[in-house]
């Protein structure tokens, strides 16, 4: 199973599709707009945070458990990353010290169930893309959802920085599995076929060296 990660906007849904396609395995995406919980949590953030979180986690969960009966099957998102979310929102005094604890232990519980735990332990390979702010907020903007738009929010902009800053920190402390990072403001694997075999040749390399791919 390969992971993604980054922050809003940073491609991580496009690259899934791109790979997936790449490597002929299925893509697992998370759960954005037919999630009835997100407007909510984005209109009112202390009210919804903890139940946003559960949310995420029970359907993270899900995916996981489909997306690891196959080899190089592709996760939009790592379970890890919805830890940093609810953290920093905890931080931000959205969540109570007792929210924090108990959905640090029901993620720690429901880890220790996952059936992979026993034999894997964690992904193949985490493929993270690393954005600059300013990349960050014209994706955001190109993507067009309107509850993420700074200008229908003036405390976005603090959240963005913050979650962005917070990313360096996962990122290097991160050792569940092998990782490696790719520019996201380099490479337009969207637009620009060049850039796209670009980043495949890094993550091909990667999963040859790991020996999930011949
Ligand atoms: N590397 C890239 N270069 C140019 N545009 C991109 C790139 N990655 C994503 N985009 C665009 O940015 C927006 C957000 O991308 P998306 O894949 O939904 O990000 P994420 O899933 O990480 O939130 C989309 O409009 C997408 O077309
Ligand atoms: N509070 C949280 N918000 C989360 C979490 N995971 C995702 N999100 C939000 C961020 C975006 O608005 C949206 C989708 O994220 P993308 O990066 O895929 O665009 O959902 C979380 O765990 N907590």
């Amino acid at each position: 199973m390969i992971v993604l990660s980054g922050a809003i906007g940073a491609g991580k849904s496009s690259l899934a599709t791109v790979l997936s396609e790449h490597l002929g395995t299925e893509a697992f995406y998370e759960q954005v707009d037919n999630n009835p919980v997100l407007p909510l949590f984005y209109k009112d953030p202390k009210k919804y945070a903890f139940l946003l979180q559960i949310y995420f986690l029970n359907k993270r969960f899900e995916s996981i458990k489909k997306a690891m009966v196959q080899d190089n099957n592709v996760l939009d998102r790592s379970i890890y990353e919805d830890s940093l979310f609810f953290h920093m929102n905890a931080d931000m005094g959205r969540a109570t010290p007792q929210e924090v604890k108990v959905y640090d232990e029901l993620l720690a519980n429901m880890m220790q169930e996952l059936p992979y735990a026993a034999a894997k332990k964690a992904p193949d390979l985490l493929v993270h893309l690393d954005i600059s702010y300013d990349t960050m907020i014209h994706r955001i903007e190109k993507r067009g959802r309107s509850y993420e738009q700074p200008e229908q929010d003036p405390t976005l902009p603090e959240y963005y920085h913050n979650l962005l800053s917070r990313y360096d920190g996962w990122y290097d402390d991160y050792d569940y599995s092998p990782k490696m990072k790719i520019d996201g403001d380099k490479y337009d694997f969207v637009e620009n076929p060049e850039d796209r075999q670009k980043v495949l040749d890094l993550i091909d390399e990667q999963l040859r060296v790991r020996g999930t791919l011949d």
